[in-house]
Formats: C-alpha cells, structure tokens, sequence
C-alpha cells in the first residue's frame, strides 16, 4: 500500500540548524592540520553535498589562506578525522529551525508522511533525529550513505520515497539547497525552497529556480495542502 501524500526533508539547514556544530568541527580539524579556522559565515555556503565536500571545501578554502607550504593532506583520512570530531558534538549546539517542529506536527495531524533525505550519513541523521525527540515523526530517512548514490542523484530521494512507501508525484522534496532540487526535478517530485536555510535561491531566469518557496517553517502549512 502506497502512502497518501509524502513530504520529505532534507536536513541541514532545511530541519536542523547545524552550522555551530559543523563550523566548530571544521575549526577542529583545521587546528589539527596546522591550518588557519573559517568562519561560520563561510562553512555555511559548504554544507548540503555531504561531508566528503564539506571537508575538501572547508581544506582548500583554509589551504589558500596558507598560500606555499601548506601541508599536503589525505581527504578520506580527513573527512574520517572530521566524522570523529563531529559525532559526539551532533545536537551540542544544533537545533531544529523555529517552528519547524511545529510544521512537522501540523503536517502529519493532517495526514502527510514524513521523512528525511539527507546527504549526512544515515547513522548521524538518525541519531540527531533521536536526541531532538522527533525520530517517531520520520516514517523513512534516506542518508547520504543509506544508498549507492546521493543528492541531486535522483536515485537518493525515489529510494527515499520508497521506504516511505510513497510514490514521487504524490511526493513533495523541502529543500535549501540545488542538490536538493535537482534530485526533485529528477525524481519527478514538486520542490519546495527552504529560504530560511543556507542556500539562495537563483535569480530569475536561472536553472535552480523553486516552483514554489517558504519563508518560515510555519509557512509549510498554508503552502502544502493540510
Ligand atoms: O552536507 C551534508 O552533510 C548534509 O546536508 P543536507 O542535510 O542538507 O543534505
Ligand atoms: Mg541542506
């Protein structure tokens, strides 16, 4: 049996306000490899592709301010050492947006399922969902290691969806950020922009341009059809 009507999520800076505890780990590793600390300001513009570009944004950004003689540096072993720095700080400062909570409860009284598709790994997604006390919310959360591939790969959200049991058009993808969109567009699910997260939405005129857009999380409600 296939659900009514589904809205899936993405996470960082769509759900949850991650940026402290993402920045703060950044900044730790960077100390560990001799390098100069970025601001929250900057991180922020390199969250939503999943940690493996977190990690090489936040080197090369830090490496450039070095110029010459900056170390050279093991990605995979450091998006390991980034994973390590970041686990046991995973909801010390990150929160869920205002009023998301809300929306979320709004939305399933009404009778929308919910899920998440993220490009975190599935095991630190479920674990924030879990210490937020809204993991009995989520029927399904697809992470960014939950399947081969991850957003905008359309493949990520439609395996989403069908752990939910749900079927894409009768799906909606919220999101703040193109891979978020372009997993949508791929996946044949309508999009909605999350514009109190990190992304921006392009000018007119230009590819990533949501169909449809919300300012606030309350305002999920008077778009989505309760
Ligand atoms: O970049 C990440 O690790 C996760 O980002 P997302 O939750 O916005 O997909
Ligand atoms: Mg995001």
């Amino acid at each position: 049996m296939t659900v009514r009507r589904l809205a899936v999520f993405d996470m960082d800076g769509t759900l949850l306000d991650s940026l402290p505890d993402l920045a703060e780990s950044c900044r730790e590793l960077l100390v560990f490899y001799g390098l100069p600390a970025l601001s929250d300001t900057v991180v922020r513009t390199m969250i939503g592709r999943g940690v493996a570009v977190l990690v090489s944004k936040a080197l090369a950004a830090a490496t450039s301010l070095v110029g010459e003689g900056a170390p050279v540096i093991d990605e995979t072993e450091a998006a390991a050492r980034f994973m390590t720095l970041y686990t046991p700080r995973l909801t010390r400062l990150s929160r869920l947006f205002p009023g998301a909570e809300a929306a979320l409860h709004t939305l399933r009284d009404a009778g929308w399922t919910l899920a998440v598709c993220t490009n975190k790994p599935e095991a630190a997604a479920r674990e924030i969902l879990r210490a937020l006390e809204v993991a009995p919310l989520f029927a399904a959360v697809g992470g960014g290691d939950s399947f081969a591939v991850k957003k905008p790969d359309p493949a990520h959200l439609l395996g989403t969806i069908a752990w939910a049991h749900g079927q894409p058009a009768r799906s909606v993808m919220v999101g703040d950020m193109p891979p978020d969109w372009l997993a949508a567009e791929g996946a044949g699910c309508p999009f909605l922009f999350a514009a109190w997260g990190y992304g921006q939405q392009a000018p007119e005129g230009q590819a990533w341009q949501a169909a449809c857009m919300a300012d606030v999380p309350a305002r999920l409600e008077t778009i989505l059809p309760v």
